[in-house]
C-alpha cells in the first residue's frame, strides 16, 4: 500500500509488574480503515488501546500516530483521537451537558461549539429531555450514549472504541454501527475492539485477532475464512484454542453436582 499508515506499532511490549501482557505487537493501520480488534478476555486488547490513546507511557517499542512519535507528542495526539471506553468513570453528579462541557474543554473546544454539537448529538440519541438531569439516575445505556458523544464531539481523525456497545439497546446498536460507517465515509480511521463477532464481521475492513499478547491473525473476513472457518465465531474459537466450548459448559453445570 502506498499511503503512509496513520497508526504504526512496532515491537510493542508491555508489562504489568512481572507479567508480560503485550509480547511484540506489530501493526500498521491505514487512513480510512475500520479495524476490528478482537481476542479472548485478558488477551491485551484494552492494554493496546490504552497505549494508543496515550494513557500508558511505560511501554517498549515504537508507536507512531498521525506520523508522529507517540511518546514525544502525547498531548497533541490525544487531542486528535476520540476514545469511547466501556463504562468509563462518568461523573454522576453532573448533567450530560455539564459533563460534555468538561470533556469538550479538554479538547480545546469553545463553549458555543460544545453547546451546539452536544445538544444536537444528545437529541440524535433521544436524550434531549435529559440533557440537564443529573446522570446518577441514568441507565447504563444512557450513560454509554453520553460517553459516545464525548468521544466524537471534537470530530477526531481517529476513533478508538473499546467495547462501545455495552448496555445499548438494539436500536442504539444499529445507530452506532451506522455512525461507524458514516465516519468511515468521511475518511476517519476506526479502531474497534469488541466481543460482538457479528458486528465486527459486518463493519470491519480488516480483522486483527490477538491472543495472549500476540497477533495471531490479520486480514479481511474473507481472507480469514479461507483458512480458519466459516463464521467469525468459528475463526475465533479455532485460533484461540478453545474448540471444545460445549465441553466447558458441561463441566460448569456438572460442578453443581447433579
Ligand atoms: N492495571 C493493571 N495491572 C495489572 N495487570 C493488568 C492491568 N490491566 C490489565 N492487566 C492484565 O493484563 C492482561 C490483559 O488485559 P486487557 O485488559 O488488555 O485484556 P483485554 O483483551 O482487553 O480483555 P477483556 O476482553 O477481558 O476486556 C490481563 O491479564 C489483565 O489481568
Amino acid at each position: 500500500m502506498d499511503t503512509q499508515p496513520i497508526i504504526s506499532i512496532r515491537n510493542l511490549y508491555k508489562n504489568y509488574d512481572q507479567k508480560q501482557v503485550l509480547k511484540g505487537i506489530n501493526l500498521d493501520v491505514y487512513p480510512g480503515q475500520i479495524i476490528g480488534y478482537i481476542g479472548p478476555n485478558g488477551a491485551g486488547k484494552s492494554t493496546t488501546v490504552k497505549v494508543l490513546i496515550g494513557l500508558l507511557g511505560d511501554f517498549e517499542g515504537e508507536v507512531t500516530v498521525l506520523g508522529k512519535d507517540l511518546r514525544e507528542n502525547t498531548l497533541e495526539i490525544k487531542r486528535r483521537i476520540g476514545y469511547i471506553p466501556e463504562n468509563a468513570e462518568i461523573y454522576d453528579m453532573l448533567t450530560p451537558m455539564e459533563y460534555l462541557h468538561f470533556t469538550g474543554k479538554l479538547y480545546d473546544m469553545d463553549d458555543e461549539q460544545i453547546e451546539e454539537r452536544a445538544s444536537k448529538m444528545l437529541a440524535a440519541f433521544g436524550l434531549q429531555n435529559e440533557k440537564d438531569h443529573r446522570m446518577d439516575t441514568f441507565s447504563k445505556g444512557m450513560r454509554q450514549k453520553v460517553l459516545i458523544i464525548s468521544g466524537l464531539m471534537h470530530n477526531p481523525q481517529i476513533v478508538v472504541l473499546d467495547e462501545p456497545l455495552s448496555g445499548l439497546d438494539a436500536n442504539a446498536v444499529i445507530i452506532v454501527k451506522e455512525i461507524m460507517s458514516l465516519l468511515k465515509r468521511e475518511g476517519k480511521t476506526i479502531f474497534y475492539c469488541s466481543h460482538m463477532m457479528d458486528v465486527v464481521e459486518k463493519v470491519s475492513d480488516r480483522i486483527v485477532l490477538i491472543n495472549n499478547g500476540q497477533i495471531v491473525a490479520d486480514g479481511t473476513f474473507e481472507q480469514l475464512q479461507q483458512t480458519e472457518g466459516d463464521t467469525l465465531e468459528q475463526i475465533f474459537a479455532h485460533l484461540t484454542g478453545d474448540q471444545n466450548l460445549s465441553g466447558v459448559a458441561d463441566d460448569f453445570i456438572n460442578a453443581l453436582g447433579k
